[in-house]
């Protein structure tokens, strides 16, 4: 039997545990952006902080520094850098992935408590974080652990940078991996990332692209308390009719944005880019089936993917300080505050996004003249990410699906936002593979979120096929070098 087919039994072998292992974790409610449970999220990063100690690697934590959140001042949560592994002889990956979670809460609409892994009769691990991130993030813990249990020899150094901040646009990372990138994470040959989703449910795919976020608050105040409408309603600026107005300026109900200039710096379609939207396993059925609505803008599948990829989108989420709770309370809300934001895309440059969304809403409302006071800011941008998946990085993903699915890849860009992923690739000067674990209709930020077993215990495969494969002394990973020899040495790797 050869090493992988061991690794494989191992992995097989210890299923229930790995299992049990992400329910420990999803009981940790690592929310990042509610304050009330910042302890957890430091528990959380705690806890893999000793997992990987405890397998032999060196951790390190970082603390970067102090937040205000909801009116208080709390510590952000550790940055757990760590080294499996420290053989001049072997290659090194740095994996990158994040132990917070998006809140969730059982009135949202789950069937379960969000905090509490179900195991069902679909075979789905069901819980908030099952796939974003905790899973693929559990995923290299079993993938070292399969290794040593198999008896075999680890086949790179490798090492890992979890944070708990990225739910939140990752506050206080990209100082830190700018400081480290000559340090802890010095010797880096490439990085992959573990924290985006499979375009279906078939066939699993490789990632090159992502689009970036800027994310927006608009504050409206008017009164110094919330009014009886009976006693007010007619008579006073109301802050959320101003509020509802300008957001409904925002973008239309196609999709389009309204904000002038916005589409300016798009990046225009080129003949081989959209070569890159044939035969993908991806289809409107379905997405409407995921869905269980068929609510989709789009006539075709191109076009979907489009404006998932490679066009910028305007999404609303939610007013703070509005009546939501149940029942016909009669208030005028003195103060809200509502929240969207932008996904963009290459090559819109985030600063001058972000200073025409506000320009553009300060202008709205003064066409109101309202008495009520407006406050826009950007609390938070994420810049997009764009590469090549020709990358010897790549054909090492390419072969382990294939050894682990027996089919060949998608190569897929993302409409989501992984903000450190750029500075990564700035910083260390190695390429990013974006390796997702979980499929389409995982449902990550949504209630019900799940990933299944299957992609959980053949995505941990997949990973140490992918480190056998990174192993191989066929090509150099590294940017440095002559790049025209590099080119030759990875289409000779691709014909291989
Ligand atoms: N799995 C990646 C992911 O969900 N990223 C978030 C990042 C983010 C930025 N601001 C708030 N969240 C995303 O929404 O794409
Ligand atoms: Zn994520
Ligand atoms: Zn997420």
């Amino acid at each position: 039997m050869d090493n992988l087919s061991k690794y494989f039994e191992v992995v097989d072998q210890s299923k229930q545990e790995f299992i049990d292992k992400l329910r420990e974790i999803v009981a940790i409610p690592s929310v990042s952006g509610d304050a009330t449970r910042r302890q957890d999220v430091i528990r959380m990063g705690l806890w893999l902080k000793e997992k990987w100690e405890a397998l032999g690697a060196e951790t390190k934590r970082v603390d970067p520094g102090m937040q205000e959140l909801q009116g208080q001042t709390i510590p952000l949560p550790p940055i757990i850098l760590g080294q499996y592994g420290n053989n001049p002889s072997k290659k090194t990956l740095l994996v990158y992935g994040h132990y917070d979670v998006q809140p969730a809460l059982k009135e949202d609409g789950w069937n379960t408590d969000p905090f509490e892994l179900v195991h069902n009769d679909k075979d789905q691990l069901v819980g908030r974080g099952a796939t974003d991130d905790k899973g693929p993030v559990l995923g290299w813990l079993c993938c070292a652990e399969a290794f040593k249990r198999a008896g075999i020899d680890f086949p790179v150094n490798l090492k890992f940078c979890f944070e708990g901040m990225e739910e939140c646009g990752s506050e206080g990372l990209e100082e830190v991996v700018r400081h480290e990138a000559d340090k802890w994470f010095s010797g880096t040959d490439a990085v992959c990332i573990s924290d985006n989703y499979w375009l279906g449910k078939n066939r699993p795919c490789l990632t090159y692209g992502l689009r970036g976020v800027s994310y927006f608050y608009i504050t409206v105040e008017g009164p110094s308390a919330d009014l009886h409408s009976g006693v007010f309603g007619g008579t006073v600026h109301e802050p959320m009719v101003d509020l509802v107005h300008l957001m409904s300026r925002l973008v239309d109900v196609k999709g389009k944005i309204l904000i002038p200039s916005i589409y300016e710096k798009v990046a225009p379609l080129t003949l081989a880019e959209e070569k890159a939207y044939d035969g993908l396993d991806f289809n409107h059925d379905d997405l409407a089936k995921d869905l269980r609505s068929n609510v989709i803008i789009h006539d075709s599948e191109k076009d979907t993917l489009m404006h998932r990829w490679r066009l910028p989108s305007l999404s609303l989420h939610g007013i703070e300080g509005a009546f939501y709770g149940p029942g016909e309370k009669t208030v005028i809300p003195a103060k809200v505050t509502g929240k969207f934001s932008i996904r963009t895309v290459p090559d819109m440059d985030p600063a001058e996004v972000d200073r025409l969304a506000c320009k553009y809403v300060a202008d709205e409302f003064a066409k109101l003249n309202s008495k009520n006071k407006l406050t826009v800011k950007m609390v938070h941008d994420g810049r997009w990410w764009y590469s090549s998946p020709e990358h010897p990085n790549f054909v090492a993903g390419a072969k382990a699906i294939e050894r682990v699915f027996g089919t060949s890849p998608d190569l897929t860009r993302e409409g989501g936002s992984i903000p450190i992923t750029l500075t990564f690739e700035e910083a260390l000067n190695r390429n990013v593979l974006l390796l997702p674990m979980g499929a389409s209709d995982d449902g990550a930020h949504s209630v019900n979120e799940k990933l299944d077993v299957r992609n959980f215990i053949e995505g941990i495969k997949v990973f140490g096929v992918y480190l056998e494969e990174l192993s191989k002394p066929r090509v150099p990973l590294t940017n440095s070098g002559d790049q025209q020899q590099q080119q030759q040495q990875q289409q000779q790797m691709v014909a291989e």
